[in-house]
């Protein structure tokens, strides 16, 4: 398979800075016993390349909820009878509240900037670093462009006769949004899926596969215009061609994209890919770890006078930066999974450590946080495991709070923010809430929920349903070249 390295898995609120961590000598000797035994575990684990993750915490977290297969059921026939598996009934809950919040911010603002008018897809964008930006030209930054979308209530220009949204103005331009969000979920054969439909003779490819726009830190800094800009090619085509943004992080993004996409086209169809979580989480955690090891974070010593031999004995292989060697107790699977799960619980109860704080800082929580924290299926886990990390906080110096989170900092550029406990790769497996968030926005008519095993036993079968779901000409795909 061909495909593109995995870019930032950055959450929606993930800005945490890096806060001032440290860890004392007796501590060091610790971790350095913990490191030896994780170490032996990850190595056992990375070789296993599909093999599920022998977590003892994830484990129960799976037995604990409904099967995983019953929610690629359930999917089918209704949310409101959808019993999650990632996620409780306090994530509906707050996502209902975020929701309601967010909707009385947009109509206040709304109301002061005034409303009505059109939205241009066919502005010119200075975006940072942009020609236009630094040339000063009457350009659009994207805080004005947001504000714009929000005010206007339809696209500008008229709409064009064909099977993909695209609209004329009156400059003669065209500009096209895509018929069809492969949304995700990262690590679940989006790829393969992908290259499947471009297979079909009206998909026509995006310029780039995945522009991430609706994820909310690109959206920050990127404007609907340029992100129609990736689109352009299907507006060449006849007027059955359609095309798709296939970004496989914006499943995982409940509180931007599914509102964006109903707003500008309401009729787009969505795919959603998905796989067993531990296998998903496991995968998504591998591309971290290898993203970390491509990257500056592990530098190759200096060739020795017997290069052969030392090659032969492994000893030119790229080895990690000190501060990175003190880090591998965070980015283990089994801390990522513990400490993950921590972070997930405290933000269902409305807390949050902040990724950098990890060892830092001791952090208070209210009693009704505590109260809310016992009371999720892992709140014995998570309390006990918060317990440990409070009492490490309280032990460290200044420096080895220091020494701690530039080592946290640079795991985490390293790793294109993967390895980030409680990060895009754990929330990336709270299916359940994700989905309900599309569900709430979309008629299940344009919802198509598939399972990544399927794909993998049966895609001729799977492409056949996806095909009559995108209502494309009937016809049987050939296997892409790259494919498994
Ligand atoms: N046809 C098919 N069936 C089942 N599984 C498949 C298929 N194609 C790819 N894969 C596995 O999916 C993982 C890569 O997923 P993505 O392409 O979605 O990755 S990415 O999010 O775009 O980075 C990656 O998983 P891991 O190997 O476990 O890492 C691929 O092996």
């Amino acid at each position: 398979m061909d495909a593109p390295r995995p870019r930032p898995a950055r959450s929606e609120d993930e800005d945490d800075p890096p806060q001032r961590q440290g860890l004392s000598t007796a501590q060091a000797f610790l971790a350095v016993l913990f490191v030896a035994a994780t170490a032996a575990a990850c190595m056992h684990l990375i070789t296993r390349r599909r093999g599920p993750s022998p977590t003892g915490v994830m484990q129960r977290e799976q037995a604990s909820r409904v099967s995983y297969r019953r929610v690629v059921d359930l999917a089918g026939r209704g949310a409101s009878r959808f019993d999650p598996v990632m996620a409780n009934k306090l994530d509906h809950a707050r996502l209902r509240a975020r929701r309601a919040r967010n909707r009385r911010r947009s109509r206040k603002r709304a109301a002061a900037a005034g409303s009505g008018g059109c939205y241009s897809l066919q502005k010119e964008s200075c975006e940072p670093g942009s020609q236009a930006a630094s040339a000063n030209s009457s350009c659009v930054h994207p805080a004005a462009d947001h504000l714009d979308a929000m005010r206007a209530t339809t696209v500008c220009g008229q709409r064009l006769p064909r099977a993909n949204p695209c609209w004329v103005e009156e400059s003669g331009n065209v500009s096209c949004l895509p018929a069809v969000y492969l949304l995700g979920e990262m690590r679940c054969g989006t790829t393969s899926l992908y290259a499947r439909l471009l297979s079909h003779p009206d998909v026509e490819a995006p310029l780039n596969k995945e522009p991430r726009y609706l994820t909310l830190p690109n959206y920050r800094y990127h404007t609907g215009s340029s992100y129609a800009a990736n689109f352009a090619p299907v507006a060449r085509q006849d007027a059955r061609a359609i095309t798709l943004d296939a970004s496989p992080t914006v499943f995982n993004a409940p509180l931007l994209a599914p509102l964006w996409v109903k707003k500008w086209v309401p009729e787009a169809k969505h795919l959603v890919l998905l796989r067993d979580p531990i296998q998903r989480t496991y995968s998504h955690w591998r591309a971290g770890v290898d993203w970390l090891k491509d990257s500056s974070c592990f530098v190759a010593p200096a060739m020795p006078a017997n290069a052969s031999l030392a090659r032969a004995t492994g000893f030119f292989k790229p080895q990690p930066l000190p501060e990175i060697r003190m880090m591998r107790e965070v980015f283990s699977f089994d801390a990522q999974a513990r400490l993950g799960l921590v972070e997930v619980a405290l933000r269902e109860c409305g807390a949050s450590l902040g990724w950098g704080q990890y060892g830092g800082d001791e952090v208070t929580l209210s009693n009704e946080t505590k109260a809310c924290i016992l009371s999720t299926s892992l709140g014995e886990d998570v309390a006990a495991l918060f317990r440990t990390r409070q009492a490490l906080a309280g032990r460290r110096t200044d420096a080895e709070r220091d020494a701690y989170a530039e080592g946290m900092r640079r795991v985490s550029a390293c790793s294109q923010y993967m390895l980030v406990p409680g990060a895009g790769v754990w929330r990336s497996s709270r299916y359940a809430s994700n989905l309900a968030a599309w569900y709430a926005a979309f008629p299940r008519s344009q919802i198509k929920v598939l399972a990544t095993e399927e794909l993998e036993r049966d895609a001729t079968a799977v492409m056949k349903d996806v095909i009559s779901f995108l209502g494309l000409r009937e016809m049987e795909l050939p296997k892409p070249k790259h494919d498994r």
